[in-house]
């Protein structure tokens, strides 16, 4: 898959393993940015990432600020986007089995490199269930659609 992954500067500390990681997997990346330790927004590469999911220039995203909030809450700005905020990989797997995720998001200063690529991998590894869950999702982006 061509996975889009961004990042601010708190965010760079854990990039690097998670894009080997997605080699090592067989994954394509295309990197946003940050590749700077310089403070910036962590708004600016939730919107890049964001944006290259929904217009289909990548499969799936992943974002790392320093929580995942704030970039999580960026992305899922962008219409179509689903993000997650996970520290954990069950709910990793179950935020795409049942809400369809297509970004993923965890923060550098919360959780170590082994237990991100766990994250990772349970997240890519699971697939979407439909049914009940897919008229919930459905209900997601009437929702989006009303603003
Ligand atoms: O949700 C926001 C992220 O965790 C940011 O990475 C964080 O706010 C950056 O903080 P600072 O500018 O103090 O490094």
């Amino acid at each position: 898959m061509k996975i889009a992954i961004g990042n601010d500067h708190v965010g760079l500390i854990l990039k690097p393993a998670i894009v080997d990681y997605l080699h090592e997997l067989g994954h394509e990346t295309v990197d946003s940015g940050t590749n700077s330790n310089e403070r910036t927004d962590y708004p600016i590469y939730g919107e890049k990432v964001g944006k290259m999911v929904a217009s289909g220039e990548t499969d799936l995203g992943i974002v790392i600020c320093g929580t995942g909030v704030g970039i999580s809450l960026a992305a899922n700005k962008v219409k179509g986007i689903r993000a997650v905020v996970c520290s954990e990989p069950y709910s990793a797997k179950l935020s795409r089995e049942h809400n369809n995720t297509n970004v993923l998001a965890f923060g550098s200063r919360v959780i170590g490199e082994e237990l991100a690529k766990m994250i990772v991998r349970e997240w890519l590894d699971a697939k979407f269930l439909g049914g009940r869950h897919g008229r919930r999702v459905n209900m997601l982006s009437a929702i989006e659609e009303e603003q």
